[in-house]
């Protein structure tokens, strides 16, 4: 018998080669519905899986995907020496059928164009993000910090389809925003300027006590990254911000 397919889910997938993917999947589980932001509100409850595997994802079938923070150099290792497919060739595909991916810390690495630092002999990438990252830019683990920053979280520029209502210009402004940096990167240059939002930013002060904006989250169409971790905070708004994209998406594809 067929399974009874619940058309009113949105999935997300949390790739679990490495690193913090179980606290993605909590944050995620703490949400549990979303809502259509339509004339004709529709529920839809949020299903969320760890994915270790393109068959894992080929399975799933996610709406959205995320890329937890870790060691952008061993989910690399891991990606390439799996007898699957390769993950990240795959993810690059996910990316161009217009499928929204979040990389935190080191999932942000993975998805830039450009990396600073990279591992001698160099590291592969998902690429797509048309920034220039700076891999350990804060420094070492014990380097490590907390701050409270601001967000101006948008809905994005991508959407062609004006039948449905989503306010694609509208921002949700997250003040004081808890936002833990471990190991963490930093996104120094834009390389579209068109196409590249900035998201978060904050003023860092730096040894010599010189001062200096650095970007911490950005949105590039379907792509968001962030360069810190809100997956290890009390504070899911990043994370709910992150699912209603997923499902305007979703929307404007299946044209409602
Ligand atoms: N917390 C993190 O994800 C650190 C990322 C690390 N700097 C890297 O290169 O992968």
């Amino acid at each position: 018998m067929e399974p009874l397919i619940n058309e009113n889910q949105i999935k997300i997938g949390v790739l679990a080669l490495q690193g913090g993917f179980r606290e993605h999947v909590n944050m995620i589980k703490s949400i549990k519905h979303c809502f259509s932001e339509c004339e004709n509100k529709f529920k839809y409850s949020i299903i969320v899986e760890e994915v270790k595997s393109v068959s894992d994802i080929k399975k799933l079938n996610p709406h959205g995907m995320i890329l937890p923070g870790g060691e952008s150099t061993s989910m690399a290792i891991i990606a390439s020496g799996n007898d699957d497919e390769n993950i990240f060739t795959f993810l690059k595909d996910y990316l161009k059928q217009g499928h929204f991916i979040w990389g935190t810390c080191a999932g942000s690495i993975m998805l830039s164009n450009k990396v600073d630092g990279q591992k001698i002999g160099g590291q592969s990438l998902i690429g797509g993000l048309d920034v220039l990252i700076s891999r350990n830019y804060f420094g070492r683990q014990i380097d490590s910090f907390e701050t409270k920053i601001n967000l101006n979280l948008k809905y994005g520029k991508n959407n062609n389809n004006n039948n449905n209502n989503i306010n694609i210009n509208s921002v949700l402004s997250l003040e004081n925003f808890e936002a833990i940096f471990i190991r963490a990167p930093a996104i120094l240059d834009i390389l579209d300027k068109e196409n590249v939002e900035i998201i978060g930013d904050f003023i860092v002060t730096k040894k010599d006590g010189t001062k200096e904006k650095v970007i911490t989250a950005v949105k590039q169409n379907n792509i968001i990254a962030s360069v810190f971790h809100p997956e290890l905070t009390n504070d899911n708004r990043f994370h709910k911000y992150f699912v209603q994209l997923v499902l305007n998406n979703h929307l404007t594809k299946i044209n409602i």
